[in-house]
């Protein structure tokens, strides 16, 4: 675990002091499962400082699991929440064996006006029914065809960065996954509605952290409301050509897409999912590139052997069949989503009575998984703080010894559908440029990474950026 600040202490020892031990609910009579055990916190504020203001929560959160085990409840945001910390009871929730945890009422709550019927927030048959057509859009054989779509693109966008001692890393890799999306995703250079929709989908993806949860003109939340009927009107606008189109691009292929029993998305689905997809795919690749160029520079020895395999490749340009040629960009990538994950917190609501390890949980109640906190346990990892690729190596292979140890892209039938696909675009785009710049910190230079919100460099990461060879 990271080790608590001096706030993270204040805040420790005032809840200790304050903590007054109380069961979530009532056990049925005639169960011999225990409640789960928490407390309420500060008056008023519950625990909404210790886990959304502080900038890691995972010391309290570790404090938590040593007093009160793998499940325990607290109030956030006026709301009462269980946590299952650790891979045995995230497994319990996320394989939602009985079918009580339902992602709807759980992420409804923080994303739903903005992000409504998108494939994470639909639940049981619906959901299914829909992943069913969306896995088509998922295929080794689309992946590829995406591949080939973003590498001119990769070698546009990077190709423009400005050597120099404070390059802005975040800003510049946010930027190039922005423009890969608009080219992947929607198949199109946008013109002059270029800053427009790129504002109104940061709004949007934005409007999810208000604290300030009403639509008063001038907040977060009305922005990105604002911002969804934005995005809304754009892809609705684009859809009869789309629909028309054989095109390769993301949202041609959801037009497309057809599931096994012949059923296809309506126009409002293709919406929905596309507005989504853009949430889900854009903040996550660029949380990650972030953190493995931040270990990068503060290892260079990982760098250099880096760039030794993808010169080792011999070309600029990745091929599909060259993915898994790149072992040791694979086990970074790996090893930065292990240290910051980039959801942080899954969140489930359950709609009925259920038990997590023997605990009883009843219905309607908020549940929040945290793979932050399963990645940092020294029962499963040998030293978790440290930055060390080669754990996922295969003679080491420490994320199997179990199987939500490692839990990046969640698990169970929400698993991360774009999985494959951030493995194709984050090694594209390392791949290129590795061979392209070398970049380096200062030796004492340490970010902080800002868990309030996303999990992203605080100072946006400036780093010194020199170019290797001339491409
Ligand atoms: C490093 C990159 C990524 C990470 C760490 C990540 C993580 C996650 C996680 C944890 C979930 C599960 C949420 C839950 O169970 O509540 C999820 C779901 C999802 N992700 Fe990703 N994601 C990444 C990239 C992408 C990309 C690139 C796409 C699309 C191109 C994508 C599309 C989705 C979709 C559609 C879902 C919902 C699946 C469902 O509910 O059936 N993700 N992702």
């Amino acid at each position: 675990m990271p080790r608590a600040s001096l706030t993270d202490r204040i805040l420790i020892a005032t809840n200790r002091r304050l903590l007054v031990l109380r069961p979530l609910s009532r056990i049925p009579e005639d169960s011999d499962l225990e409640p789960v055990p928490g407390d309420d916190g500060l008056p008023w504020l519950g625990h909404t400082l210790a886990m959304v203001f502080l900038r890691d929560p995972m010391p309290f959160l570790r404090y938590r699991y040593e007093q009160f085990g793998p499940v325990s409840w607290g109030r956030i945001l006026g709301q009462y929440w269980v946590f299952p910390l650790g891979p045995k009871a995230s497994e319990v929730v996320l394989q939602n064996r009985d079918k009580a945890f339902a992602n709807g009422p759980g992420w409804g709550y923080w994303i739903g006006p903005f992000f409504h019927r998108g494939i994470m927030l639909l639940d049981f048959e619906e959901h299914l029914h829909h992943r069913r057509i969306l896995q088509h859009a998922f295929t080794n054989e689309r992946l590829s065809g995406y591949l080939e779509k973003m590498t001119p693109a990769i070698a546009r966008g990077v190709a423009g960065w400005r050597t120099g001692a404070r390059f802005p890393f975040l800003a510049s890799i946010k930027q190039l996954t922005l423009d890969l999306a608009t080219e992947v995703f929607m198949g199109a250079k946008l013109g002059r509605e270029t800053n427009e929709i790129n504002r109104a989908f940061i709004e949007t993806v934005r409007a999810g952290f208000a604290v300030l949860r009403y639509p008063i003109p001038g907040t977060r939340w009305a922005r990105g409301l604002h911002g969804r009927r934005v995005l809304e009107r754009f892809f609705r606008e684009l859809l009869p050509a789309k629909r028309a189109s054989d095109s390769s691009d993301l949202f041609a292929v959801l037009c497309r897409a057809t599931s096994e029993d012949g059923h296809r998305f309506t126009d409002d689905d293709v919406i929905n999912h596309m507005v989504f997809l853009l949430m889900a795919a854009h903040d996550t690749t660029t949380i990650t590139m972030t953190t493995m160029a931040y270990y990068l520079a503060k290892h260079p020895e990982w760098q250099e052997r880096l760039r030794d395999e993808s010169f080792a490749l011999g070309k600029d340009e990745l091929e599909f069949g060259d993915l898994e040629k790149l072992s040791g960009l694979d086990w970074v990538m790996r090893e930065a989503m292990r240290l910051v994950a980039p959801v942080p917190y899954l969140a489930r609501k359950t709609v009925k009575d259920t038990s997590i390890c023997g605990h009883f949980v009843p219905k309607d109640t908020f549940v929040a998984v945290l793979p932050q906190f399963a990645h940092h346990m020294p029962e499963y990892w040998s030293q978790p703080e440290r930055f060390d690729p080669e754990r996922f190596a295969p003679h080491r292979r420490e994320d199997k010894v179990h199987p939500y140890a490692w839990q990046p892209f969640g698990g169970g039938v929400h698993k991360c559908i774009g999985m494959h696909f951030a493995g194709v675009q984050i090694k594209a785009i390392f791949h290129r440029i590795l061979r392209r710049y070398r970049w380096s910190v200062a030796p004492n230079y340490k970010t902080k990474f800002d868990f309030a919100g996303l999990p992203v460099p605080k100072d946006g990461l400036p780093v010194r950026l020199e170019r290797v060879v001339d491409a």
